[in-house]
């Protein structure tokens, strides 16, 4: 790929594609941590006298303008982190976006709205999403692909617009990918894989690929009540992934033929609701009460987990254990993460809500050997796969 030092980016409008998609309350934002990786290639290019045109998502708006996932709270936070101003457009590619650009003087920054307001932005139809790539591309003359954490996703951001710009691979994406291969060539063993979070759709369809490379896959989180209702037991209003369960049938039957060792919890905190205050209690795994949901691993199932990484060499995670923005249930996060502080493993975070969690609870982050900014994206890289975002980088 192709790196920013060989952009002539001087007086030229340069399109930086970032990862900003942060958590936020109301619009508070929670963890700035991809505000801040993203720093670094803006400021360089700023530095060196480009117009930077930044651009990214935030949440999922489903292809509609919804206040509620608005960057405008993003832009405040990205021009103090900066250290210089960055003009908000108002829009992706219309008036404001065009005028904001046009207004750009050399070593000036801006931030376009959320590109998931545009339906063009992640339509499955190469047209559609042409149409849209063409309007995002005519703000600019260069590309700056820098948004690890969306590479995986073949939108028009990401794979389309590096197509019709003279591009290259910002510095967040070159640190990234250099970290992710050295697991992917030779990782020392045993390596271990832990899953959590929410994304359970999405990131069941990495197991597949991950069970010929792993030699422990340890599924907690959002992710462990499809596995656990896969093998015949109730999980309540737990979070489940109800059409995906014979693929998860067929996972756990690979994984055994494997010889990959499956570790599901023992035992959850199973509430009344989702909610900070939800009455709860422990309950085994295998009887979860069907008026209850699983918010957190359970005790028992924090001290098998912790054992299950303390004699690996290499351990991947992704996914918090729990619903950690809720103290009630931040513990099994916790325990997790200290166990990987504790080993003496090669420890990659990934992930937006797993790296604010570490962050959240207070743990030092040099207690990791890399903490990514990328969740899904590592695991479809860690998995062998060609990421949309990366292949038209390095085209
Ligand atoms: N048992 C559970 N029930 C419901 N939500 C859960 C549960 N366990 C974890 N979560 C939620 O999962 C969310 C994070 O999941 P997600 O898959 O987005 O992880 P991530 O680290 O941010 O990865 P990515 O970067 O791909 O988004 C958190 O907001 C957390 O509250
Ligand atoms: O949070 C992430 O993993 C990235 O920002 C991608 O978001 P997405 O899963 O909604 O595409």
């Amino acid at each position: 790929m192709r790196t920013i030092d060989s952009l002539d980016v001087k007086g030229r409008r340069v399109l930086v594609r970032a990862d900003l998609n942060v958590p936020l309350d109301g619009d508070t934002i929670t963890d700035d941590g991809r505000i801040r990786a993203s720093v670094p290639t803006i400021n360089e290019l700023a530095g060196r006298g480009a117009r930077v045109i930044v651009c990214a998502h935030l949440g999922r708006p489903k292809g509609k303008v919804t206040p509620e996932f608005s960057l405008a709270p993003v832009a405040a936070r990205l021009g103090e982190l900066l250290g210089r101003p960055v003009r908000f457009a108002s829009d992706v590619v219309g008036d404001s976006a065009r005028s904001t650009v046009e207004g750009l003087a050399a070593g000036e920054v801006a931030l376009i709205e959320n590109l998931r307001f545009e339906p063009g932005e992640e339509s499955k139809d190469d047209e559609a999403r042409g149409v849209f790539a063409d309007r995002l591309a005519e703000l600019a003359e260069l590309y700056v692909g820098d948004g690890f954490g969306a590479v995986h996703r073949k939108h028009a951001s990401v794979y389309d617009v590096p197509k019709r710009l003279p591009h290259a691979a910002g510095g967040l994406v070159v640190a990234e990918v250099e970290v992710l291969k050295k697991l992917t060539e030779d990782p020392a063993r045993p390596y271990v894989v832990v899953l959590g979070g929410a994304k359970v759709s999405d990131k069941l369809g990495v197991i597949a690929n991950l069970l010929g490379k792993v030699d422990r896959l340890v599924i907690g989180g959002g992710m462990a009540y499809t596995f656990l209702k896969a093998q015949g037991h109730e999980v309540g209003n737990s979070l489940l992934q109800e059409d995906q369960l014979d693929q998860v049938r067929g996972f756990i039957a690979e994984a055994d033929k494997r010889g990959v060792e499956l570790v599901l919890p023992v035992d959850v905190l199973a509430a009344t609701e989702f909610a900070e205050d939800a009455e709860h209690e422990v309950v085994e795994a295998t009887a979860i009460p069907a008026d209850r949901e699983g918010l957190d691993i359970g005790p028992k199932s924090r001290e098998l987990f912790a054992g299950k990484l303390a004699d690996a060499a290499t351990v991947f995670w992704n996914g918090p254990m729990g619903v950690f923005e809720f103290d009630a249930f931040a513990g099994g996060t916790r325990a997790v993460a200290e166990a990987l502080i504790a080993s003496d493993a090669y420890t990659v975070v990934g992930g937006g809500d797993s790296a604010a969690a570490v962050r959240k609870l207070g743990l030092p982050e040099d207690g990791f050997s890399h903490i990514s900014t990328g969740g899904g994206a590592s695991l479809e890289y860690l998995e062998g796969k060609t990421l949309p975002g990366l292949a038209a980088l390095e085209d």
